[in-house]
C-alpha cells in the first residue's frame, strides 16, 4: 500500500482490511484514532463503530474528542460484557464448563475450592463484578475475558451477531490486550467479519508493560490477517530526547515531526543527560543540583519524577516493612501485583479517596449497595473509623472491610491467603497506615501506576531514577551490560526503559547511582559521551 498513513488507512478502512498502526512514542497513534474516526463518519455517518480502549480515563478522552452518536466508546471489559451479558443459558455452561475445565487445565483460572458443589440450578444468572463469588455466578474482571473467549469460540452465533453489529471496530493500545481478548477479533469472528467488519489496532509493540498482555500481534501479520502501517513520526519529544529514544529501539527510527507555519521543525532541541554517582539517590539534595535548576518541582504536570526504584520510596512513604515482608517486589509493585496486594491497594484507594472527599471513587470502589440513608451513614462511620484508626493491624483493616461489605475477601483472595500463609502472616501484624502509604505510592510514584498511567502521559521535565534493588523482572545492570543470557529480562527492561524515557517533551534526565564502568560506558553510547555526567561532591 502507498501513500501517507491516513491514505494507508482509508484504504483497509474501504476494502474491510484488518490493519495495525505501529508507531513508536509520540508518535501521534491516539491522534490518528482520532482523525480515523473523523475520515470513518464524514464518509459514511450511518457507519456503526466501537472503539475500545485499555482504560475508562481514554474512553472518555475519545467520547469527548469524537462526540458522534453512532460511535460506541468502551473498555474491552464493558464492550465484551455487553455482548455477552444477553445470553445467560450459555453463559451459565460457559462458567460451569470452565469451573470443570480448571480441574485438568489450570489455564482455565476460573478455579472453586469450595465444598459446595456448583450446577445448574446453583444461580439464576451469571454477574460481572470487581471480585469473584463463584457460588453465587459472580465472574470477576480477569474472568470475564476467558469466559468471553469461550463463548465466541463455542457459539458463532454470537460472532455473527457482532459483526452485524458493527462495521469497525478500533482497539487502541493493543499491545496491553490480553490473548483471549485478540483471539475474539482475529480468530472466532474471522468468517462473518471478511468483508464486512474491519478491526484496526493501534499501538506499539515497545510500550507492552504487562505481562498479561499480548505483546505484539506478528503472527498475525506474517499469516496475512493483519495489515502493518508504521508512523516513524514523534510530535511530542525534543530532538534530543528523540535521538535517544532510537538509540534504545532499531525497529522505528523517529523523526522529529512538529512544524512551525514555514515548515520548519517546531520540535525544540532539549535535553537528554545520564547522571550517575557514587553514593545512594537523594532527590532532596539533587533538586538542587545544576542538571535540574530550572525545573519546577512543585507543578507535577510540568516535572515527573519517576522512581525505577523502590527502597528508597518506601522508606520515605512509611511501607517499608510491607515491602520487606514481600519475597518478590514486583508482586507488590510491580506492574501485576498479586492477589493480596490487589486488595491491599483497593481498600488503600477507598481510604485515600474518602480522605479527599472523592466519594464518587469510593462509591464505584466499594461493594455495599447505597439504597438506604442508613447505609449511606453506616458506610461513613466505618470509613471514619478506619481513616482514624490506622494504627490497627492490616488484618483488623482487612477483617473490618470485609465485615462492612466494603471490600469482600473473595474467593480468589482466601484461595490466595491459603496459598501464601508465610506472607499473609508477616504482613497481616503491620500498622493499616502501610496499606494508605502503599497505595499512594502505588499511584503517584511508580510507573506502573493504575490511576495516572503514565503511558500516554507527557511532561515538560521527567527525571527517571534507577536502581536493581530486589528486582527479578527487571534489571538496570543486564539492560546495560547487555549481560549474555538475560535476553528476557533485558527486553522487559528495555520496554519500561523506553517508556520512562518518552514520556519527555522538554528535558529528561536519567539517574543512576553506583554504576560499573560498564554501565557508564553504555550510557555514552545511548546518550553520547558529552551527556554523561558524575554528580560531584560540588553539585550536590
Ligand atoms: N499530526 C499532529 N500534529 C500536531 N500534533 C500532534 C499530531 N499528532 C500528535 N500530536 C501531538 O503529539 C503528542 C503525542 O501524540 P499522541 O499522544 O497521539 O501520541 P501516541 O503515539 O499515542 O503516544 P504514546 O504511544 O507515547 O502514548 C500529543 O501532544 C499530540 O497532541
Amino acid at each position: 500500500m502507498a501513500g501517507t498513513v491516513m491514505d494507508q488507512i482509508s484504504q483497509c478502512l474501504d476494502n474491510k482490511i484488518n490493519f495495525l498502526l505501529s508507531g513508536g512514542a509520540g508518535s501521534g497513534k491516539t491522534y490518528t484514532l482520532i482523525q480515523t474516526l473523523h475520515h470513518v463518519f464524514k464518509n459514511d455517518p450511518k457507519a456503526r463503530v466501537a472503539c475500545i480502549t485499555y482504560t475508562n480515563v481514554a474512553a472518555d478522552e475519545i467520547k469527548e474528542r469524537s462526540p458522534y452518536s453512532k460511535l460506541t466508546v468502551s473498555t474491552i471489559h464493558d464492550f465484551l460484557w455487553d455482548e455477552i451479558k444477553d445470553y445467560q443459558k450459555n453463559l451459565k455452561q460457559t462458567v460451569l464448563s470452565l469451573i470443570s475445565a480448571e480441574k485438568s487445565d489450570k489455564e482455565s483460572r476460573l478455579s472453586y475450592s469450595s465444598e459446595a458443589e456448583i450446577n445448574e440450578e446453583s444461580f439464576s444468572c451469571i454477574e460481572y463484578q470487581n471480585y469473584r463469588d463463584l457460588e453465587h455466578g459472580i465472574i470477576s474482571h480477569d474472568d470475564l475475558l476467558k469466559v468471553a473467549n469461550h463463548m465466541f469460540a463455542t457459539y458463532p452465533l454470537l460472532s455473527k451477531i457482532l459483526c452485524d453489529k458493527y462495521d469497525y471496530i478500533f482497539i487502541d493500545e493493543y499491545q496491553d490486550t490480553q490473548k483471549p481478548v485478540i483471539e475474539i477479533f482475529l480468530e472466532h469472528i474471522k468468517t462473518p467479519a471478511k468483508g464486512s467488519l474491519c478491526v484496526g489496532f493501534f499501538g506499539d509493540k515497545l510500550q507492552s508493560i504487562y505481562a498479561t498482555g499480548i505483546g505484539n500481534i506478528q503472527s498475525y501479520i506474517i499469516a496475512g490477517d493483519v495489515h502493518e502501517i508504521i508512523k516513524d513520526d514523534n510530535y511530542r519529544c525534543a530532538v534530543n530526547v528523540i535521538e535517544l529514544l532510537n538509540h534504545v529501539r532499531s525497529d522505528i527510527t523517529q523523526r522529529p515531526a512538529k512544524k512551525n507555519p514555514d515548515g520548519s521543525i517546531a520540535n525544540k532541541i532539549g535535553s537528554a543527560i545520564f547522571v550517575y554517582s557514587d553514593s545512594d539517590f537523594d532527590l532532596r539534595k539533587f533538586k538542587t543540583s545544576d542538571f535540574v535548576a530550572s525545573w519546577n518541582f512543585d507543578d507535577f504536570r510540568e516535572t515527573k519524577v519517576l522512581f525505577l526504584t523502590h527502597k528508597l520510596s518506601a522508606m520515605r512513604l512509611g511501607f517499608a516493612e510491607l515491602l520487606a515482608a514481600y519475597k518478590y517486589t514486583e508482586s507488590l509493585i510491580g506492574n501485576e501485583p498479586d492477589r493480596l496486594a490487589q486488595h491491599l491497594l483497593k481498600i488503600g484507594g477507598v481510604l485515600f479517596h474518602y480522605s479527599k472527599k472523592e466519594f464518587s471513587y469510593v462509591i464505584d470502589e466499594i461493594q455495599r449497595k447505597i439504597r438506604t440513608n442508613d447505609d449511606k451513614q453506616k458506610i461513613s462511620s466505618a470509613l471514619t473509623y478506619f481513616s482514624e484508626n490506622l494504627d490497627i493491624c492490616i488484618e483488623e483493616l482487612i477483617n473490618g472491610f470485609d465485615k462492612e461489605h466494603l471490600i469482600r475477601k473473595d474467593d480468589r483472595f482466601n484461595e490466595f491467603i491459603e496459598h501464601h500463609a508465610e506472607t499473609y502472616d508477616k504482613i497481616k501484624t503491620l500498622p493499616a497506615s502501610q496499606v494508605l502509604a502503599y497505595f499512594k505510592y502505588y499511584n503517584d510514584f511508580s510507573p506502573y501506576s493504575t490511576q495516572h498511567g503514565i503511558k500516554g502521559a507527557e511532561f515538560d521535565n521527567v527525571l527517571v531514577i534507577m536502581d536493581n534493588g530486589k528486582w527479578n523482572m527487571y534489571n538496570f545492570k543486564y539492560y546495560f551490560e547487555e549481560t549474555p543470557g538475560k535476553e528476557s529480562i533485558i527486553q522487559r527492561t528495555k520496554r519500561i526503559f523506553y517508556v520512562c524515557c518518552s514520556r519527555a517533551k522538554d528535558n529528561l534526565v536519567v539517574y543512576y547511582p553506583k554504576p560499573t564502568v560498564q554501565i557508564i560506558e553504555r550510557a555514552k553510547k545511548l546518550f553520547g559521551a558529552e551527556n554523561v555526567h558524575e554528580l560531584t561532591t560540588l553539585q550536590k
